[in-house]
């Protein structure tokens, strides 16, 4: 049964999987739209994987989905998500977590539909078509040329909190499949496609990904990477440091190497531009409506309100007396949890896709580096301050020595552009504030202290 969007904007096999991935899809970790019912959708891309007449049946589908705005949002198309349906006559009890039900209607009637990432054989079919570059219906499988993959790699979903899905195969690549899409250069691709191709060692290099074509409009899906085998992330290689009361700077400097290689090897690939007088007046807008927007949001941020916004002012002040900054493209949401330490001790950068969050045009422009050495300078004094009693020393000498290894590669070191870099971090810190009210209400005197901190003029003199 080969399945086509019809005249009216649906398809037979939608009509079997509507009613069911209005319930499932809300409970999904990666699904943004929570909060608000889901009310229909509308297809992007159907495509036939493997046909449901067989034992196993596979459907890839690019849905937008329906829902009510948000209240005093402005009104929005809906979001589209990637979705990997399996069909079954019944589950086996290994994928009883997958299931997403038992359709009643349409041409799948009586069988099983389920979240096919957990299931070994569909994620190979995604594999095996990376492989031989397949192109089946608006799907189109590249392959890096010179990159090769070996048949027969067995997978396995990874069950971390993600806000992506990623497949595991055998112990040598990765799979990132991306959830909430939208036409457009992903940066996820872009980034390390360019990193890599500049020779820049300090990300996995992607060794192959998957596209959709759809009405003259290109779709970034999916990524896949050399898995680091054994690798651990700086966020608990850094709690488990602390935990044993030993410090962090050694690391901490190597992360700032890595941190400034990646950002040089970016400044030769991508286009770099010089910030002046009107372009900081539009990026210190944004930071100070986003402050009076958390403050709005979280009525803990309002004490230090206008000490915050001194931040702002000072560096406004900077760009009127004709101070111009460089800006390149960057990784964008820089934190001990995007970098992966392989067992021989070489650091990586990955998750290139920025603030999911913003739109992409926002997310692809060139910024000033300060704003991932600012996102990491905020990462140490999380895991400082998120273990009791908190540990501000640990985490001013990680923060220094990071500086430090910053300032080797690159030949400049952040501390000596401190009123940007306040402004970055408070900018961060802010954000903070606003992602801990809404998501983790336990962590919101994490951020809160840093708050007091950047709140008092004199910090600018402190790394
Ligand atoms: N190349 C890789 N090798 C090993 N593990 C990886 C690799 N890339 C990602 N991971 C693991 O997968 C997790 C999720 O990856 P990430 O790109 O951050 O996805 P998401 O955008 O869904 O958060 C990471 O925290 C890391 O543990
Ligand atoms: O899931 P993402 O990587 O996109 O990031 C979001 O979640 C992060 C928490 O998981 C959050 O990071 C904050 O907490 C971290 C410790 O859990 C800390 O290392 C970061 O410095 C801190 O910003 C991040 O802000 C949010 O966007």
């Amino acid at each position: 049964m080969a399945d086509t969007v019809t005249s009216s904007g649906t398809t037979p096999l939608l009509t079997s999987l509507d009613p069911l991935l209005r319930a499932w899809l809300p409970r999904q970790r990666w699904f943004a739209g929570k909060g608000r019912p889901v009310t229909g959708f509308t297809p992007v891309s159907v495509t036939e994987l493997l046909p449901p007449d067989g034992r196993l049946g596979l459907y890839h589908l690019l849905l937008r989905v329906h829902q009510p705005d948000a209240p005093g949002a402005p009104p929005h198309p809906g979001d589209s998500y990637q979705l990997l349906i399996g069909v079954r006559e019944a589950l086996p009890p290994r994928l009883a977590p997958a299931l997403i039900g038992h359709v009643t209607q349409g041409p799948l009637a009586g069988r099983t539909v389920y979240e096919a990432l957990y299931d070994p054989r569909p994620a190979e079919v995604l594999l095996e078509a990376l492989r031989t570059r397949a192109r089946i219906g608006a799907l189109r499988f590249e392959r890096e040329s010179g990159q090769e993959i070996r048949a027969g790699l067995v997978a396995r979903l990874m069950t971390a909190e993600q806000s992506n899905s990623s497949v595991v195969y055998g112990d040598t690549f990765i799979l990132k499949l991306l959830r909430r899409v939208v036409p457009g250069v992903n940066p996820d691709l872009e980034i390390p496609l360019a990193l890599a191709r500049e020779g820049c060692p300090r990300v996995p290099a992607p060794t192959a990904w998957l596209h959709a074509d759809v009405d003259a409009q290109s779709y970034v899906l999916a990524v896949l990477q050399p898995f680091v085998s054994g690798a651990a992330d700086g966020w608990e290689l850094a709690l488990r440091e602390l935990a044993k009361g030993e410090d962090f700077a050694a690391e901490s400097r190597a992360l700032g190497r890595a941190t400034a290689e990646v950002h040089t090897a970016l400044a030769r690939a991508l286009p770099t531009v010089s910030l002046g007088h009107a372009q900081l007046e539009l990026l210190v807008g944004g930071m100070t409506e986003r402050l009076a927007a958390a403050a709005q949001a979280v009525p803990a941020l309002r004490p230090y309100e206008d000490g915050l916004r001194s931040a702002y002012t000072a560096l406004a002040d900077l760009a009127a007396e004709g101070q111009t900054w460089t800006a390149q493209r960057v990784h964008g949401d820089l934190h001990l949890g995007q970098c992966l330490r392989s067992p021989s001790g070489d650091w990586s950068l990955i998750d290139f896709e920025g603030e999911p969050a913003r739109p992409l045009a926002e997310r692809r422009m060139p910024q000033p580096p300060v704003r991932d050495i600012a996102g990491m300078l905020r990462s140490f004094d999380y895991a400082a301050h998120s273990v009791t009693p908190p540990a501000p020393d640990w985490a001013h000498a990680c923060r220094a020595a990071y500086c430090s290894g910053y300032a080797e590669v690159a030949g400049r070191d952040p501390r000596t552009d401190p009123v940007l870099l306040r402004a970055y971090e408070t900018d961060k810190a802010v954000y903070e504030v606003v992602y801990e009210a809404r998501h983790r209400p336990d962590w919101l005197p994490v951020p809160l202290n840093a708050v007091r901190r950047l709140a008092l003029p004199d910090q600018e003199a402190r790394p």
